[in-house]
């Protein structure tokens, strides 16, 4: 079953100048599927996941998630979608400094109204599976980094997302954490079947997916599927990277694998 369906997406942004940042892409990912989107600088992988996170509306093409179609719906019905079908994971973590770390995480479901049964039931679960569930009760900044993203991660899958949007959610972390996030990200992907979509300079990062898809100004350039074997996929996004002619500016941020 298709999850996300992206069907020839155009995406022009009318300033002082015109410019065509995405260009007829089509893209789909099956249920449970974990897909990286990575190229250079500049190539429209930020435009494309603000179209499909219905943050920005594309020019034409249309986008169907979980057989949806957020543009076609009014403000109000997707504000609901948005909360109920979406999870967001950003390089900044975006959690609220004024709330506990189990505050921000349930924050998703206190704003849909749910008991609080059930919120401190979802909250259990899914800081157990996160590995958080001693600092529940701490502050955004009495917390490592790695432990932010993981919080972060927690918010984002407690409503059981029908796709998880990740942003550069290693961006802001050193190794060893971002290593840890994926590994999490990528057993969540796992167990729960979360279908994953992850926008990353990271090699390392996307080296945790099923499948990277390449884009290169504004048009799906090429796509490779991992094998068993992760640290030989990590060498072929390397590669591909580096045929793409981001090297100077991408490799800058690649981890060792
Ligand atoms: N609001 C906007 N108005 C005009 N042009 C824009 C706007 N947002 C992005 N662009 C242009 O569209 C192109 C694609 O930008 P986008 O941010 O999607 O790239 P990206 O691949 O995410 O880049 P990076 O890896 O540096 O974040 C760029 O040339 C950018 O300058």
């Amino acid at each position: 079953m298709d999850m996300l369906k992206v069907d020839g997406l155009t995406k022009v942004y009318n300033g002082k100048v015109t410019y065509e940042a995405l260009s007829n892409i089509n893209l789909t990912v099956e249920k449970g599927e974990f897909v990286g989107v990575m190229g250079p600088s500049g190539s429209g992988k930020t435009t494309l996941l603000n179209m499909v996170s219905t943050i920005d509306a594309p020019t034409s093409g249309e986008v169907y998630i979980n057989g949806k179609q957020p543009f076609r719906l009014n403000k109000n019905d997707l504000a609901v979608f948005r909360r109920r079908e979406l999870g967001f994971v950003f390089q900044d973590f975006n959690l609220l400094d004024t709330l506990t770390i189990g505050e921000n995480i349930v924050l998703p479901l206190t704003l849909d109204t749910r008991g609080m049964r059930e919120m401190k039931r979802k909250l259990e679960v899914v800081a157990e599976k996160l590995g958080i569930t001693d600092i529940l009760q701490k502050r955004t900044y009495e917390i490592s980094g790695g432990q932010r993203q993981r919080a972060a991660i927690a918010r984002a899958i407690i409503h059981s997302p029908s796709l998880l949007l990740a942003d550069e959610p290693t961006g802001n972390l050193d190794s060893k954490s971002a290593r840890a996030v994926m590994e999490m990200m990528a057993e969540i992907n796992q167990t729960d079947q979360t279908t994953t979509m992850l926008v990353t300079h990271d090699a390392l990062a996307a080296s945790y997916c099923h499948r990277v898809v390449f884009i290169k100004d504004g048009e799906l350039v090429n796509q490779i599927v991992r094998g068993k074997n992760r640290q030989a996929f990590f060498q072929e996004i390397i590669d591909m990277l580096s045929s793409l002619g981001g090297i100077a500016h991408e490799l800058s941020s690649v981890r060792v694998s």
